[in-house]
């Protein structure tokens, strides 16, 4: 039996009671974390609290050569991951391996990005168009800096249509967590070379430490909002599209937004 089990957002008590039960139930207990982290603990203090050895996983056992896998046919493994385990990652793809295997497969939910950024924006999730994510910059074989453009795209994309957009920030094994600034830099580095007035007179919203007692909420405009500081990951950007009212009133009030949004609010 494999069961996937989300731990949430923040530390080692993020998990349900569910969950919990599970993995201390479990013969086996692997993680990810390279999808997403929780930033309030470690593996060691997971282990105290659940009383088993934690098995890390890199991006490689999960996507390519799960061959750990083969131990859930006649034992019971959980597979732990920040977040909900099925919200923005392939997992799917490792659920249907195990089905194929012949394995049972079991979710157990937990608190996901996706549902505190309309928790701590007030953000309506009915008005969130595609989601975005934002890579590294990374060489080409002659050299020069690449940025993918793709964020950009999809942030125009639902601007047009008056929908917000959700904006993942990269985790890099060697280049770290990309910070709000960083995106804000990638994504205004676009604007000037494509100059479509998206994003130089966007409202931003950066999100740091979901999860955590004193996560950071602040909306600005994008060329304001790159230089404040937000403190330690996790980060996540959102670009509002038309707002609500309320939604309008509510970065106002609980993300210092800029008063003059609730001017042109639906
Ligand atoms: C690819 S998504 C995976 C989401 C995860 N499965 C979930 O349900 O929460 C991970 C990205 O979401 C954002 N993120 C996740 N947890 C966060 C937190 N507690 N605070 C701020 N941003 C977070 C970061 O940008 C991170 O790189």
């Amino acid at each position: 039996m494999l069961t996937f089990i989300g731990l949430g957002l923040f530390d080692e008590y993020d998990i349900s009671l569910k969950g919990l039960e599970a993995v201390r139930e479990a013969d086996l207990v692997y993680a990810e974390f390279y999808t997403s982290c929780l930033m309030g603990t470690n593996p060691e203090k997971m282990e105290k609290l659940y009383g088993k050895k934690v098995h890390l996983l890199f991006r490689e056992d999960v996507e390519q050569q799960p061959t750990w896998l083969d131990e859930a046919k006649d034992k019971n493994v959980v597979f732990l991951t920040g977040g909900d385990t099925m919200v923005s990652t392939t997992h799917v793809d490792l659920r249907l391996r195990a089905e194929k295997l012949g394995i049972e497969t079991h979710l157990i939910h937990g608190a996901s990005i996706a549902s505190a950024v309309s928790g701590l924006t007030g953000l309506q999730n009915y008005r969130f168009g595609k989601s975005a994510s934002i890579p590294y910059p990374y060489e080409s074989r002659r050299g020069a800096r690449i940025i993918s453009e793709t964020p950009y795209d999809t942030i125009k994309k639902n601007s047009e249509l008056g929908l917000h957009t959700m904006v993942f920030l990269d985790i890099d094994k060697d280049k770290g967590y990309m910070t709000v600034n960083h995106a804000l830099e990638l994504l205004l580095e676009v604007e000037n070379r494509r100059g479509e007035g998206i994003m130089d007179r966007a409202v931003a919203v950066g999100i740091a430490r979901a999860g955590s007692e004193k996560p950071v909420v602040k909306a600005d405009y994008a060329e304001n909002l790159k230089g404040f500081d937000f403190g330690k990951p996790l980060h996540i950007l959102v670009v509002p599209g038309k707002l609500h009212f309320l939604e309008a009133e509510a970065l106002v009030k609980l993300a210092s937004g800029p008063e003059e949004i609730m001017e042109e609010t639906e």
